[in-house]
């Protein structure tokens, strides 16, 4: 099996491979035909969807390729880095061209992105922020700070990124009692802060009036359909939210899931 991990996330390939080499071993011909359908248009979807959007920056391409040739299982056996970092968690070409156009019609001046890896959706929302703009982003590996900048320094974006290394939910909670305010907040760090994030962002107001949050995995890996998963990250995740009428939301199917939370009395334009 040898396609690009982001598109096997959920592990749904797997399923496909086993059914394959039954279907082979039985001899089912139609059925393995049709089964090589199924794989051969769920990898072109995909292909097809990154090939219909705008291009990565070279500066963008370069986080991705590197990223993808750093030895990080090495790094982790040295103790330099204390997470099984894997390349494909970095958000990819059409997630970071589709949060790029988000800044851009948001109009927005300061993000908030916590978890930042190597920069790769920094960067991407980065572009679209105006000059005096600023993106900050938390992550808590000392490692990752000095290979982000090597990484991005022939950006003339990369200016607007400011990190900030430490644990995401201290971070956080500095900032909002230090009355610091954003446009747009992307949470892409440790799934289970989730919850908890957006009561920093929404209920302590980190997120300005008008402003935008993006959950990242809000699938959870695709546990919140996996019909076998005990993992209840992602449901609980939405049944707070269905007890948040003041908050309206839409889950996007990029990826690994991308939901959009709003204040509902921005998205109707109305007070509550
Ligand atoms: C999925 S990666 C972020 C990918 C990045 N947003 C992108 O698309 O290019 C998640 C990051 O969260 C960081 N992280 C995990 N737990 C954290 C914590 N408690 N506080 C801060 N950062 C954390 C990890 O070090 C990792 O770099």
């Amino acid at each position: 099996m040898n396609i690009d991990a982001r598109i096997n996330i959920d592990g749904m390939f797997n399923h496909l491979d086993k059914a394959i080499r039954l279907a082979e071993s039985d001899g089912h011909n139609e059925l393995l035909d049709s089964l090589w359908s199924v794989w051969s248009m769920l990898v072109a979807k995909a292909e097809f969807t990154k090939r219909a959007s705008s291009q990565d920056s070279e500066t963008c391409k370069k986080i991705e390729t590197e990223t993808y040739q750093h030895d990080w299982a090495t790094l982790l056996q040295q103790g330099k880095v204390k997470f099984p970092f894997k390349a494909e968690m970095l958000c990819g070409p059409v997630e970071g061209q589709f949060l790029k156009s988000i800044v851009s019609i948001h109009g927005a001046k300061r993000i908030l992105e916590v978890g930042m890896f190597t920069g790769y959706s920094a960067l991407s929302m980065a572009e679209a922020l105006p000059d005096d703009g600023e993106i900050v982003t938390i992550d808590s590996c000392d490692y990752l700070k000095p290979f982000v900048r090597s990484l991005n320094q022939s950006s003339p974006h990369s200016k607007k990124i400011s990190i900030k290394l430490g644990d995401c939910m201290a971070l956080m909670h500095e900032l909002a009692d230090a009355g610091e305010k954003f446009d747009m907040v992307f949470l892409d760090g440790p799934k289970e802060h989730y919850i908890a994030q957006m009561k920093i962002a929404f209920d302590k107001g980190l997120l300005n009036a008008g402003g935008t949050l993006f959950v990242d995995n809000a699938y959870v890996f695709g546990t919140s359909y996996q019909v076998s998963s005990t993992d209840t990250t992602a449901k609980d995740i939405i049944k707070f939210l269905d007890k948040r009428s003041d908050l309206h939301r839409v889950m996007l199917p990029l990826n690994d899931g991308l939901l959009m939370v709003r204040r509902l009395s921005d998205v109707e334009r109305r007070r509550l």
